[in-house]
């Protein structure tokens, strides 16, 4: 089956002070992935929807907010009236992720579901028709600049199986390490949305580093 792949850089590695200059250095990109922490579900804390907002006023890029907060049932519709176009919350720390996903939905963004390393697909397979979007961290969440853990890449494919078998359009978005080195084996596994944070940031052009990757993918996920 033929993929949409999508490269969304994170910003948690760009110039926070210079935000919306960032985020005009990646005009190929097909979503700007911004990493919400509270320090309390992660021990690093980033900002929150007011400056998501601001964020999305500056830029035509579709905004991916990745939620690293205690409470997404409390606070993730918010992100949505901040002008995410796809909002996604961890099972970890939902207290109801139907209702949660349901709601996203309704309020007109894309809903999607993180799972952290160690936790597992299999449970929430009958709820993949809920979801826009899974995304598999392949580091543990809270910090940019991690190395790629390769335990995941069987997570990967046996999600990737789970909707191919419910035949699905839920995209599979990777997210953590994914750089030139590591994004054929996500590719492969049956990724098509590829979040890059360090990789892209600490690129001379990271338009071309966009590119790159994209291309990488691509070619890994005909091969
Ligand atoms: O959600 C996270 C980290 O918790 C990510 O979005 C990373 O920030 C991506 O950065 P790199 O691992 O690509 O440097
Ligand atoms: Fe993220």
């Amino acid at each position: 089956m033929s993929r949409h792949l999508q490269i969304t850089p994170s910003i948690l590695n760009a110039d926070f002070a210079a935000l919306g200059a960032e985020v005009a250095r990646i005009g190929s990109a097909d979503w700007v992935h911004v990493d919400v922490m509270d320090n309390h579900f992660v021990p690093n804390l980033t900002f929150g929807p007011t400056m998501v907002e601001a964020l999305a006023r500056s830029t035509r890029i579709p905004l991916d907010a990745h939620l690293m907060i205690e409470a997404p049932d409390r606070h993730a519709p918010a992100y949505v009236e901040a002008g995410c176009g796809s909002v996604t919350f961890h099972v970890e720390a939902a207290k109801a992720p139907v209702r949660l996903a349901r709601e996203i939905r309704a309020k007109g963004a894309r809903a999607s579901m993180a799972l952290k390393p160690a936790t597992p697909i299999e449970p929430y397979e009958d709820m993949l028709g809920e979801l826009d979007m899974v995304l598999l961290m392949t580091v543990e969440p809270g910090f940019g600049g991690q190395k790629f853990l390769d335990l995941v890449l069987p997570k990967i494919r046996r999600a990737r199986a789970l909707m191919d078998k419910h035949g699905v359009e839920t995209w599979l978005q990777v997210d953590g390490g994914v750089s030139l080195e590591t994004i054929e084996r996500c590719a492969e596994a049956g990724a098509d949305v590829f979040v890059a944070g360090s990789a892209v940031y600490s690129a001379d052009d990271p338009d071309a580093m966009v590119a790159a990757l994209r291309a990488k993918a691509a070619s890994a996920a005909t091969a």
